[in-house]
């Protein structure tokens, strides 16, 4: 992140704006002051009047002025940060974003920034205008009576220290109000989710006990918050009249002695006391809440101080398709131990594997590694011959595809899904490529042709078709070596035809690694690698592993059952 320098002139604009409008709002009690020492003179309202009207206009303008000033600023900083946020995440070795997790990115540059800007906007001004309030009135106070004001500052500080605890407990019982809702949430999503079972077992009595303990979890809770919240608010009341009465006492007897006091002096501090306690009172609230604001903000600048993958990956691939290589590998999650074990195969430009192996074996992480998802703890990678430890990111996706089991879609057209393939491209572009591929009369027979909406995450296409849709906008990139999950349910017939003669023509001429999981994909490819428990324990073409008694063969017994199962299912 590049750190900016201390904003001067913005923390000055601020200033001189909090204390305007804070001070305009103690016009009221000078003003008062002013009547009563010239004992109720009408000449004196007259003349005073106007000004207290001007200095609460002026100080509602200023008000007005620093909380556009503040929110603009503040939403200015967010967006920027989101944006480098999002920046940032795009240039973190994918191992690190897993690592981060999903959930972890978007609750950084979502919900953990809103509360930024749900404080600033709610209490984060007014903040600013309490404090500047305090400072005028307290340095008016000072000049009417220092004695006095030190008085009323003392009770303040005790009533703050007394405030700042009880804050405490409340935020406590605050967070075991909202433990005990998101009970209640995990009730009724459990209950609506699992409604069948519930009516199969006929278990209503038990869900809506459960449920009714969860709520009176909730009441309890939302009742413990009460005392705490009522005592700060009677702490400040008790606060108040006490400074009150102090500067009424006090007032009268240095009117009458050392001090020069008027009538309106004690009465202006009167006012003023409550101008200085009721703001501090509302600061120690904010307080507490700019906790939580600044917490969501320094989770989301975190991420930005993430470090990024080494500076020194300059090197290009070479054109063309891309060989690939691996020399001993090791590949781990975090720090686990490997779960691919020295790893050593090599699969020429051009060619075509089919990565297959029980569940666990090790497919889909060596996938990972090909995609730089995870880079290897131990051995080298290579593709093209260069070593991915130091080739550059940029271009890198253009040239390395990965089409997944379920392929991730943006809620927008069809059309558009396809176009992100490549940069530049137009309708009559994704058309070629969906004729090329047999899966243009597809397209055109969805709802809306091209223009179909697909949904958040795709969700109104089946898997298949989702996959049809991650195929085309592959095949609009035109990768040199392209990573294919192979579908595993899902998908019906006539688009699983679809899928295979269009996968045919995506792969054709350019290395393509399948994780197959089913024989036809096996069969199609020209070499088949067998993973076992991370090593790679068979490597030769379908016919002659199929042939041979080792563990492909044993998988092929048990996929050409179930083949048969699938053509002739069991009456
Ligand atoms: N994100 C992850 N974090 C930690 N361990 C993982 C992760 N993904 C996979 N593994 C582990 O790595 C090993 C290999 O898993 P992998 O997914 O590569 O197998 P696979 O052959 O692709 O299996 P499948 O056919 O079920 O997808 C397994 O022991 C798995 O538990």
């Amino acid at each position: 992140m590049t750190r900016r320098a201390f904003p001067v002139r913005l923390v000055a604009v601020v200033t001189v704006l909090g204390l305007v409008a804070g001070g305009g709002r103690l016009i009221a009690p000078l003003a008062v002051r002013a009547v009563i020492d010239d004992d109720l003179d009408l000449s004196t309202v007259d003349r005073v009047l106007p000004l207290a009207v001007v200095g609460v206009l002026v100080a509602g303008l200023a008000s007005w002025a620093l909380h556009r000033v503040v929110v603009t600023t503040i939403e200015r900083a967010l967006a920027s940060v989101r944006r480098a946020g999002i920046e940032q995440v795009h240039a973190l070795a994918p191992a690190t974003r897993e690592d981060l997790g999903h959930a972890g990115l978007v609750s950084r540059l979502g919900p953990d920034l809103d509360a930024v800007t749900t404080f600033v906007a709610s209490g984060g001004v007014q903040l600013w205008g309490h404090l500047c309030q305090m400072v005028v009135a307290a340095v008016i106070m000072l000049v009417f009576c220092a004695p006095l004001t030190l008085g009323v500052v003392a009770i303040a500080a005790l009533m703050v220290v007394a405030l700042v605890r009880l804050q405490a407990v409340v935020a406590r019982r605050f967070d075991e109000v909202r433990r005990a809702f998101s009970g209640v949430a995990d009730e009724v999503g459990e209950m609506t989710a699992g409604i069948g079972l519930v009516h199969a077992t006929a278990s209503e009595d038990r869900v809506v006990a459960r449920l009714a303990a969860a709520s009176e979890a909730t009441h309890a809770a939302q009742r413990r918050t009460l005392w705490p919240m009522h005592a700060g608010m009677a702490l400040g009341e008790v606060a108040i009249s006490t400074m009150t009465v102090l500067v009424v006492v006090g007032g009268t007897w240095w009117a009458a002695g050392p001090l020069d006091l008027s009538t309106g002096d004690v009465v202006a501090l009167v006012f003023l006391v409550t101008f200085f306690v009721r703001p501090l009172q509302g600061a120690v609230q904010s307080f507490s809440e700019a906790q939580g604001a600044l917490a969501g903000w320094r989770r989301a600048t975190e991420l930005l101080d993430v470090p990024l993958p080494a500076a020194d990956r300059t090197v290009a691939l070479p054109d063309g398709p891309l060989s690939v290589r691996l020399e001993q590998v090791d590949l781990a999650y975090g720090d686990a131990a490997p779960v691919v074990h020295g790893l050593s195969l090599e699969i020429a430009a051009g060619e075509h594997v089919a990565l297959v192996g029980r569940t666990g074996s090790g497919k889909s992480t060596v996938a990972r590694a090909l995609t730089r998802q995870l880079d290897p703890v131990a051995g080298r990678l290579l593709l093209g011959g260069v070593d991915v430890a130091q080739v550059a990111p940029e271009g890198f996706t253009a040239r390395v595809c990965v089409v997944g089991q379920d392929p991730f879609l943006f809620d927008t057209t069809v059309l558009a899904n396809v176009l992100l393939g490549r940069p530049g491209a137009d309708e009559a572009d994704v058309r070629l490529v969906l004729e090329r591929l047999s899966l243009l009369d597809w397209a055109e027979s969805l709802p809306d042709g091209l223009q179909t909406r697909v949904g958040s995450r795709g969700e109104s296409l089946a898997v298949g078709e989702r996959q049809l849709v991650a195929l085309a906008r592959t095949a609009l990139v035109d990768p040199d070596l392209l990573v294919l999950d192979e579908a595993t349910s899902g998908v019906d017939p006539a688009t699983e035809a679809r899928l295979q003669s269009a996968l045919a023509v995506v792969t054709r001429g350019r290395t393509t690694v399948t994780i197959a999981h089913r024989l036809a994909a096996a069969r199609a490819a020209d070499r088949v690698l067998v993973l076992a428990d991370g090593r790679l324990v068979e490597d030769g073409p379908h016919p002659v592993l199929a042939a041979a008694d080792g563990p492909y063969s044993r998988l092929f017994t048990v996929w050409s059952d179930d083949h048969l199962l699938e053509r002739n299912p069991i009456p």
